[in-house]
């Protein structure tokens, strides 16, 4: 099958490439991937096997890529070296140098499976799938920071245009700096079209605004436990609308959204998310989402 085709970000997850981490992530120096205190590889590997097992229970099929020990730990991150369009797959360039080997497996993942390739972005410019987010299937909003340069923004802008997609561009703040990792999807979790979670004190301020303008509900996240899980309290992955996988331990966040309506199932992350920089969004790269 060589379904594809994603221009949105809530409707049903039908098909996701995801990487089972391994032997690179148990063997991972902590120091060099700027990976926290709770960082523990043999726990992250096994708090990794309950997250896959809620997204297989979705529904979903998975494209796996296994971690052989090729010394990408951040590679369990699939949502971040390519992007899906309804017109192919586009193959990014990580800002972070130490993620460059990670878009040819997403590559090899792409030919293996059938799925044309739209485009790919070059040097110098960066994206990182975390800094894009489709607000619908003709406007792709992308947060500029650290990790996206204005150049990758660009060469984005060229690919899509003909295709009758506008690309917006935001500036990110740099918050815990340059070795950190801030994505826009850090700051904002859409929930269904017209529904989001987000940290509005580190949303662009004119992006807030156009959410506003579009009547976006946004459900703030509530700070505490946004700064005591090191943002990943926000970065929750909708597998249908309103229908959402997060990491356990933060009652308010996900109180605030069952109040709005949503179904949330939880898994504990302290080693695999909240130390290593990444939720269950960065954990998969939709290949295929439809309404029906
Ligand atoms: N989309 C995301 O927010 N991805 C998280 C990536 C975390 C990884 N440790 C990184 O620094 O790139």
């Amino acid at each position: 099958m060589t379904a594809y085709g994603s221009q949105e970000m809530s409707a049903n997850l039908k098909r996701v490439l995801m990487r089972r981490p391994g032997a690179s992530l148990a063997s991972a120096d902590p120091a060099k991937w700027h990976y926290g205190p709770t960082f523990d590889g043999e726990k992250a590997v096994r708090q990794y096997v309950e997250f896959a097992r809620l997204v297989e229970k979705s529904g979903a099929e998975i494209l796996w890529l296994e971690d052989k020990g090729d010394g990408l730990a951040d590679a369990m991150f699939t949502h971040d070296p390519s992007l899906m369009s309804d017109h192919g797959a586009i193959l990014l360039r990580m800002g972070k140098p130490l993620r460059a080997g990670e878009t040819a497996l997403h590559e090899a993942a792409y030919k293996k499976a059938g799925i044309p390739i739209l485009g790919r972005i070059v040097a110098p410019g960066t994206v990182e799938g975390g800094d894009c987010i489709w607000l619908d299937a003709e406007t792709l909003v992308v947060g500029r920071g650290v990790r996206t340069n204005e150049e990758g923004i660009s060469q984005l802008t060229e690919m899509l245009d003909p295709h009758g997609i506008t690309v917006l561009g935001y500036d990110l703040p740099l918050w815990q700096g340059e070795e950190a990792c801030l994505h826009l999807m850090s700051v904002m979790s859409p929930l269904s079209r017209d529904l989001a979670l987000v940290f509005a004190p580190l949303l662009p301020a004119s992006f807030y605004q156009l959410l506003k303008e579009w009547g976006i509900t946004l459900i703030e996240a509530p700070a505490d436990e946004f700064h005591a899980s090191n943002g990943l309290s926000l970065n929750v992955l909708p597998v249908r609308p309103n229908e959402v996988i997060m990491v356990a331990g933060f009652p308010k966040t996900r109180a605030a959204m069952e109040a709005a309506g949503c179904t949330v199932e939880t898994f504990e992350a302290d080693a695999l998310c909240i130390a290593c920089e990444g939720g269950p969004t960065c954990l998969t790269r939709p290949v295929l989402r439809r309404a029906e």
